[in-house]
């Protein structure tokens, strides 16, 4: 099932193929995502969510199959197009909360201090505090302000809620749809928090086995099997 939509396209993938050396990660993907649009990237684990994210960002690259963002292929030059945000935690552990994003606003022309005050706020954060003091729900809140606090066209996120508890993630959620600028801005994350993430999420693309399962609005998804995503998920994924 794949979406047909009229809408500029910020993302256009054809063909795509990713080889590990011993692992087919990424399997014949093709892709349209519209600009303008919070798009939700779900899959169980393995399913080549992170690795299509990184491709995205220009990090690694396809074996075989093209990629435009934004009509470019992506490198790591298109560093000030893109905010990425990875799995894995970078942060300085000596650093404060304060200096760490002082220290990544140097880096980006595009950094926004008002939001970024804005999200630390929402987001319960003390800028005082010490990296190596934050718990691991704290860090992530800390990379997601990273990741928002910048004015990009394409922000991507790889498994942003984890680590945060339940009640706050609906919290940052919330705020992310608030805050979220459909004519400045497109969105792709990845969660496992699909129960949360929900309300947030125009288009869904469900993974499996690296190969597009089911793209669709969740509008269409929900409409079309009578139930939530969430549940559509353990439809999709018995
Ligand atoms: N650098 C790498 N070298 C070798 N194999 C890799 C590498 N990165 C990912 N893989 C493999 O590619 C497949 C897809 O991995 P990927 O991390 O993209 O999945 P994912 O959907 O993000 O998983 P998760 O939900 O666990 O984060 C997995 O089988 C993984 O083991």
């Amino acid at each position: 099932m794949t979406a047909i939509d009229q809408s500029p396209t910020m993302i256009e993938i054809k063909g795509v193929h990713k080889r590990y050396l011993l692992k087919q990660a990424l399997n014949g993907i093709d892709l349209q995502i519209k600009k303008g649009s919070i798009v939700g990237l779900l899959g169980p684990n393995g399913s080549g969510k992170s690795t299509l994210l990184k491709m995205m960002a220009g990090l690694i690259y396809p074996t075989s199959g093209t990629i435009l963002v934004n009509g470019r292929e992506p490198d790591v030059r298109n560093k000030q197009q893109i905010a990425y945000l990875p799995e894995i935690d970078s942060l300085y552990s000596w650093m404060t909360v304060k200096e760490t994003l002082q220290f990544i606003s140097a880096f980006y022309s595009d950094w926004q201090v008002d939001k970024a005050s804005l999200l630390l706020h929402a987001m319960e954060l003390d800028e005082r505090q010490k990296v190596r003091n934050l718990s691991k729900g704290m860090r992530a809140r800390l990379k997601l302000i990273a990741a928002l606090a910048r004015k990009v066209p394409l922000v991507l996120l790889d498994e942003p809620f984890s680590g945060i508890d339940p009640m706050s993630r609906a919290k940052i959620i919330h705020s992310i749809i608030s805050e979220f600028q459909a004519d400045e801005q497109t969105i792709l994350l990845s969660t496992h928090s699909v129960k949360e993430s929900e309300p947030m999420f125009d288009d869904v693309i469900f993974l499996q086995n690296g190969r597009i399962k089911i793209h669709d609005s969740a509008e269409n998804l929900r409409s079309e099997f009578g139930c939530s995503l969430e549940n559509i998920w353990e439809k999709v994924y018995a």
